[in-house]
């Protein structure tokens, strides 16, 4: 049987401080979601505000085929706020220790059953499905938590198991499930935080102890320290336990950029599964091993998730490595050469640096004594933006291997989007190289820091990253795409 997945970002997910989304984000999240294959969306709480119900209309419209469903207390006006966006769901979240009984909400637990059975009745009465979830079960008294679940039985659909601070154990976590999946005969969902990092330890044990569903947030975004993360949660299911959903895992990180993009929360490149450096590697005992085979040192391969192998040169780096990248980007050296090109790569990596592609390629052509030809040289730049104008560019470029030139012009969103696109479109016709990566950092603090533009370009299977620092930010961005561009011609 597949294991259900309840994606909550776009309402956990989205409680995480400072972040909110704009309806229209809203949706394009929820349609990659259901491409990703989740069974339900928690779009959001309907009772939040105006624009948080027309988030969720937009989505409940678009007829997608994840069950969608809304956050509600157990109150009349969460549910008619719920009721109006047409919602097929609601999780209905009841407090159920004795600290959220007493402090926060200053009722007894009779009160509270009484607020659950009503509100699923209220909710079933206009046909909604309901989950039922307990919240701060982990901290709840076990004979009160099985008593709401007993309430609801033969009322809702589900229950929800929230471990609301993330208080579980991989060991706790199993047992209270394989309990509370005894008792109660309605299917159990779970719901984990990752204050003390063991949210998707908990949410796998729970499904050994019998849960059927798994709330989760893509990237393991949140309240606090965040939820299960979908990405790390759906694949230690596969891997791990041999235990299958619907998510569709090559879209993992595609899901994941998507997310980070539109909630202005970038992904740690260490983070599992989606993280720049899940697949990355620099140690020269590693990527030797995994050039002779890659699961010497990847548990699972980087494409299976939608995710890419990089290896990094640097203080680590061993010759292997060096031969590999030199390879890649199709440059020949000696053995006395790769040593000299070596040693130089390990004084970088001594003064702390972070050797590039185009460090490597200035070290190559330092020590193999030609000239790295730039085949495309930029002539003119010249970018127009303002307040009363879509941000334009043309540039004119000269192709020397053809001695002719390459003009155009592109608008775009800004400046620097706009001049990107101009040079894009000028070298369409040479060759195809895509910008796969665009990063940008400011040194210093004021309006006339340094900005450092990281830029990654593909041609083909081939890879190049460049930095370029200026401190003119399109400036800074159209060198580097050139001095890429200009590698990957080599
Ligand atoms: C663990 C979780 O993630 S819970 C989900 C958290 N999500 C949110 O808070 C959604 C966004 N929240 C909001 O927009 C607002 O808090 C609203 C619209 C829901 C409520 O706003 P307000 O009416 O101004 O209330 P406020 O937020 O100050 O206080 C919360 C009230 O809800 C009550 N409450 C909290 N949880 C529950 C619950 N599960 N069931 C019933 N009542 C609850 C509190 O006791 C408090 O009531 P009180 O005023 O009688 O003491
Ligand atoms: C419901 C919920 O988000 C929690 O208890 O953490």
């Amino acid at each position: 049987m597949k294991v259900r997945v309840f994606d909550t970002t776009l309402r956990d997910g989205e409680q995480t401080p400072g972040v909110s989304l704009t309806p229209s984000d809203k949706l394009e999240i929820a349609k990659a979601l259901d491409e990703l294959g989740v069974d339900v969306i928690e779009a959001g709480s309907a009772i939040t505000s105006k624009g948080e119900r027309e988030g969720i209309k937009l989505i409940t419209r678009e007829n997608l085929n994840a069950e969608i469903c809304s956050f509600v207390r157990p109150l009349t006006v969460d549910i008619d706020a719920a009721i109006e966006c047409e919602v097929d769901s609601i999780h209905l979240v009841v407090p159920s220790s004795p600290i959220h009984i007493k402090y926060k909400l200053k009722k007894s637990e009779d009160e509270v059953l009484d607020l659950a059975v009503n509100a699923i009745e209220y909710a079933k009465d206009h046909g909604l499905i309901v989950e039922l979830s307990a919240e701060d079960a982990t901290r709840a008294e076990l004979n009160f938590l099985i008593k709401l679940f007993k309430a609801g039985e033969n009322l809702a659909d589900r229950v929800c198991v929230c471990d609301t601070v993330g208080v579980l154990t991989p060991q706790k976590s199993e047992e209270l499930f394989k309990k509370i999946t005894s008792e109660i005969k309605l299917p159990v969902s779970v719901h984990c935080h990752n204050d003390f990092g063991m949210a998707t330890a908990n949410t796998c044990s729970a499904i050994l102890g019998g849960a059927v569903q798994c709330h989760v947030t893509v990237n393991g975004i949140g309240e606090r320290a965040g939820n299960a993360a979908l990405e790390e949660v759906v694949t230690a299911l596969k891997f791990l336990y041999n235990i299958e959903t619907n998510i569709k895992l090559e879209k993992l990180y595609e899901v994941s950029r998507l997310v980070a993009r539109l909630m202005k929360l970038p992904v740690p490149p260490n983070k599992a599964i989606v993280g720049d450096n899940a697949f990355a590697h620099e140690a020269g005992i590693h990527v030797d091993g995994l050039i002779k085979n890659t699961k010497t040192y990847e548990p699972i391969s980087p494409e299976v998730v939608g995710n890419k192998r990089r290896i990094i040169l640097g203080k680590h780096s061993g010759r292997k490595a060096l031969i590999y990248k030199l390879k890649l980007m199709g440059i020949e050296a000696s053995e006395e050469q790769i040593n000299k090109i070596y040693e130089k790569i390990k004084e970088l990596g001594d003064l702390g640096k972070y050797v590039s592609d185009a460090d490597l390629m200035a070290i190559v052509k330092d020590v193999l004594g030609k000239d790295l030809e730039e085949k495309i040289e930029l002539d003119e730049l010249t970018v127009v933006s303002g307040n009363k104008i879509t941000p334009i560019a043309s540039v004119k470029l000269h192709y020397k291997g053809e001695d002719r030139l390459l003009i155009e012009t592109a608008y775009g969103v800004g400046p620097v989007d706009a001049a990107i696109n101009a040079v894009r479109k000028a070298i369409s016709g040479v060759a195809d190289i895509k910008l796969e990566e665009y990063k940008v950092e400011a040194i210093g603090g004021g309006t006339d820091a340094i900005i450092e533009v990281t830029v990654k370009l593909r041609k083909g299977v081939n890879t190049v990253e460049v930095k370029k620092a200026d401190s003119d930010i399109i400036r800074a961005s159209v060198n580097a795409v050139m001095e890429g561009i200009n590698l990957l011609l080599q």
